[in-house]
C-alpha cells in the first residue's frame, strides 16, 4: 500500500516520520504535500516523495491521510475528489471536527472513509489514537488500525463519540502537560533544581500511567498503595480534593467538550 499524507504539518510529519521509524512501510512509499515543501527536507532525506501537487499524490497512492486544518479541507477536497476511487482509495482524515458524512458530502463518493484521532505523542509514537469508519471494509479498517498501532495505541468508537474522544485524547495532553508543570512548580518550591524537577514529575507521571496500562489496575487500587496511615500522601491527597482538585479536572474536562460541540 501507498500512503499519502496531504497537509505536511505537524501532525502529517509526525505520521510520516512514524511510519517511516516504525518499518511499517518503506519511506519510498509515502508521499507528503505541502504548499511550500521547504521544511519537508528532512523527510525527502529519509528517500519520502515530498511536493506539492495534492492530485499527483493522491493518484499515485491507496491511502489518503487528511491533515491539514479544519479551514482548508474544502479546499484540498475540491482539488482531489475527482481523483478519488471508491474502488482504490482509503480516506483518513486526522481533522477535527469534520464528520465523515461532511467528508463524503464534499467529495460527492461512497468512498471508505475513516476518522482518526491522534495526539502529539504521534512524534515519538505514543499517541492515543481513536477510530471511527464509515462505508470501509473490515480489512481497510484493520490496515488503518495497524497503521496507527505503529504510533501508538488505538481504539475503534462509534463516530458519535469522536468529539469526547479529540477532548480526552488530543486535548488531554495539554491537560497531563499542565498538572506535570504544576508538579514542577511546587517540586521547585519544596528544593529541587527546574530541571530536577521536571524530571521527577514527568517519570512519575510515566510510571504511574504505566502501572496502570501494564497491569490493567485501576487508579484507586495504586493510591492505595501509596497512602501510609496518618502519612503526607493522604494528607496531600485530601488537602488537593478539598481545593477542587477532581471536580477542577472534570469541569474542564465539560469546559472543553461543550466548546468542541456548540
Ligand atoms: N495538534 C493536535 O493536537 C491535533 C490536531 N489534529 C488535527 O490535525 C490537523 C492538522 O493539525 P496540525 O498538523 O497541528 O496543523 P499544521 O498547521 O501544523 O499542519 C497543516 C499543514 O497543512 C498544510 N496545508 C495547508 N493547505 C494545504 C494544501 N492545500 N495542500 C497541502 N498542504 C496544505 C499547511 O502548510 C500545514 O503544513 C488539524 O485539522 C487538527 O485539527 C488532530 C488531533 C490532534
Ligand atoms: O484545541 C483544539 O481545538 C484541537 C483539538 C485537539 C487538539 N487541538
Amino acid at each position: 500500500m501507498k500512503i499519502a499524507i496531504l497537509g505536511g504539518g505537524n501532525l502529517g510529519t509526525a505520521i510520516a516520520e512514524g511510519i517511516i521509524n516504525s518499518g511499517f512501510c518503506q519511506a519510498a512509499d509515502i508521499t507528503v504535500t505541502k504548499r511550500q515543501t521547504a521544511t519537508l527536507k528532512h523527510l525527502a532525506d529519509l528517500g519520502c516523495n515530498v511536493y506539492s501537487d495534492n492530485v499527483k499524490a493522491v493518484k499515485n497512492s491507496d491511502i489518503i491521510i487528511l491533515a491539514v486544518k479544519p479551514y482548508n479541507y474544502q479546499i484540498v477536497i475540491d482539488e482531489v475528489k475527482a481523483a478519488l476511487n471508491t474502488k482504490k482509495h482509503v480516506l483518513v482524515s486526522v481533522i477535527t471536527g469534520v464528520w465523515i458524512n461532511d467528508l463524503q458530502k464534499a467529495i460527492a463518493k461512497k468512498l471508505a472513509v475513516v476518522r482518526a484521532m491522534p495526539n502529539t505523542a504521534i512524534a515519538i509514537q505514543q499517541s492515543m489514537t481513536c477510530i471511527a469508519a464509515q462505508d470501509a471494509n473490515h480489512e481497510q479498517i484493520e490496515y488503518i488500525r495497524n497503521l496507527f498501532n505503529q504510533l501508538g495505541r488505538t481504539v475503534v468508537i462509534d463516530e458519535q463519540l469522536m468529539d469526547a474522544a479529540t477532548v480526552l485524547g488530543a486535548c488531554g495532553t495539554a491537560y497531563a502537560m499542565r498538572y506535570i508543570r504544576a508538579n514542577i512548580q511546587g517540586g521547585i518550591e519544596i528544593g529541587f533544581d527546574a530541571k530536577t524537577a521536571s524530571l521527577i514529575a514527568a517519570q512519575t507521571v510515566l510510571g504511574a500511567a504505566e502501572l496502570l496500562i501494564k497491569t490493567d489496575s485501576h487508579p484507586e487500587k495504586e493510591i492505595d498503595k501509596v497512602t501510609t496511615p496518618k502519612g503526607c500522601t493522604i494528607a496531600g491527597l485530601n488537602e488537593m480534593e478539598h481545593q477542587g482538585f477532581s471536580s477542577s479536572l472534570i469541569q474542564g474536562i465539560n469546559a472543553s467538550y461543550k466548546k468542541i460541540t456548540k
